[in-house]
């Protein structure tokens, strides 16, 4: 099974259609973004790509025009409704879904309201999810398993909204960039009537590369295979505005044949966060789980837990990378009541992870695969995919398990077998 990897090269900035359009150059067929995106938005919009040239580079632009006249306002609630329900590959939702809530939780905090409740502005709405979930498709179409982005150029002075005058970095984009490396970047303020001011990361883009990159970091060593550029809509004569994606073959896809030993991974390091609460309305609990495994924790647990004075309780585990840390913390002290929390670093070795999808009666079930150095270790259907087709289907959701298990093993996926060509990331 060879591994994809994709490096986001923002120096010049990112914003949603930028990314989309790099992706597309890099390979990324329209078709499949279109497919996704009228999957959750239906006929409302038209996504089209055309060729241009950036400070003399040339490039691919993505138009996202809306079809309807007065496109409804949409709060991330109404966005996940319609994400939830759109035929889309899991990973694709998944990504999506995350975007969107990374999104919303970086506006809700500027704006001084709950993630439920913002709104993404009528066209804007549109804009942002075709180039969310049409980047998200691409990345699937083009079959990446790992993503890393450089430092991102945020731009300077002030841009124009229907809110008046904000700074740049927006707010939001501000938000978004916490914990990773940032800079001006050389977009130099000019006024609008010279091509606008100098905004080069929109909140759009910031949300998409937070959660799709993994780690900040230079080009990684690769085999470089493709190159893919993404055009802005200005062209300032100083710099390309562009957003370029590197895609290439890690080392590992050069190395020798696996050995007998499937557990090579090296450990990573991460954060765990702790916090023991003993009087939070346990009603509460599902919904901090959620919103933190949504702002990027690698895992979010609860340990019941018998406390000082007698007192039934839990600890709050909280699984995260360093760079994740200060805003899980803010979230932790936002939503439970506790008055402190406690930081330790643990290693984790994990296994590389994959999904592909199975068919299971009339629907399909995305099962999730772990590997190590080619060999499957884990194969385990979604529950979530396995809950929503028995419900729909009003089959115990039992038998729906099993047959997923019944289906992944006759494809072939069973532990110790070869790590399949189409693992999806
Ligand atoms: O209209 C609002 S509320 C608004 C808020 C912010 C904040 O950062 S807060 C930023 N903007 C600007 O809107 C455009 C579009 O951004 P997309 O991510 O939707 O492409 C961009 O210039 C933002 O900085 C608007
Ligand atoms: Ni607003």
């Amino acid at each position: 099974m060879s591994r994809r990897h994709a490096w986001i090269d923002a120096s010049a900035g990112v914003a949603g259609d930028m990314l989309l359009g790099a992706l597309l150059d890099a390979g990324a067929t329209l078709d499949a973004v279109r497919t996704a995106v009228h999957a959750v938005a239906g006929e409302t919009v038209a996504v089209s790509a055309r060729q241009v040239t950036r400070a003399g580079l040339r490039a691919l632009k993505v138009d996202v025009t809306a079809l309807v006249a007065e496109p409804p306002a949409r709060t991330w609630r109404d966005v996940r409704a319609m994400l939830g329900r759109a035929a889309l590959p899991e990973p694709v939702r998944r990504n999506a879904v995350a975007v969107f809530a990374r999104l919303a939780e970086a506006e809700a905090r500027v704006h001084g309201v709950t993630p439920d409740d913002v709104h993404f502005h009528e066209v804007g709405a549109l804009d942002a999810i075709a180039d969310v979930v049409g980047s998200c498709a691409a990345l699937h179409d083009l079959a990446v398993t790992t993503v890393s982005a450089g430092p991102v150029a945020l731009g300077s002075g002030s841009i124009r909204t229907r809110h008046g005058r904000l700074p740049v970095p927006a707010p939001a984009v501000a938000e978004l960039a916490r914990g990773w490396q940032v800079s001006a970047g050389d977009g130099k303020w000019q006024p609008a009537s010279a091509g606008g001011g100098g905004e080069l990361a929109t909140p759009t883009g910031m949300a998409l590369l937070r959660t799709l990159a993994e780690v900040c970091e230079p080009l990684p060593p690769m085999t470089l295979d493709t190159v893919g550029v993404g055009a802005g809509g200005r062209d300032p004569a100083d710099h390309a505005n562009v957003v370029r994606v590197l895609l290439g073959l890690p080392p590992e896809n050069e190395a020798p044949a696996p050995t007998a030993a499937p557990m090579s991974a090296a450990p990573e390091a991460l954060l765990l966060l702790e916090a023991n609460v003993d009087d939070l309305d346990p009603r509460l609990w599902p919904g901090v789980l959620d919103g933190l495994l949504g702002l990027g924790a690698a895992d979010a647990w609860l340990t019941p837990i018998l406390m000082k004075k007698g007192r039934p309780a839990h600890v709050l585990s909280v699984l995260c990378r360093a760079g994740d840390a200060d805003l899980l913390r803010e979230r932790i002290f936002r939503d439970t009541s506790t008055l402190g929390i406690r930081q330790s670093a643990p290693e984790r070795v994990a296994l590389a992870r994959g999904f592909v999808e199975v068919a299971v009666g009339e629907g399909r079930i995305a099962v999730k695969l772990g590997h190590a150095d080619g060999v499957l270790v884990q194969v385990m259907p979604e529950f979530a995919d396995v809950a929503a087709l028995a419900r729909r289907t009003g089959r115990a959701e039992r038998a729906v398990l099993q047959e997923a298990l019944a289906a992944a093993a006759s494809a072939g996926l069973v532990a110790g077998a070869e790590v399949p060509a189409e693992l999806e990331s």
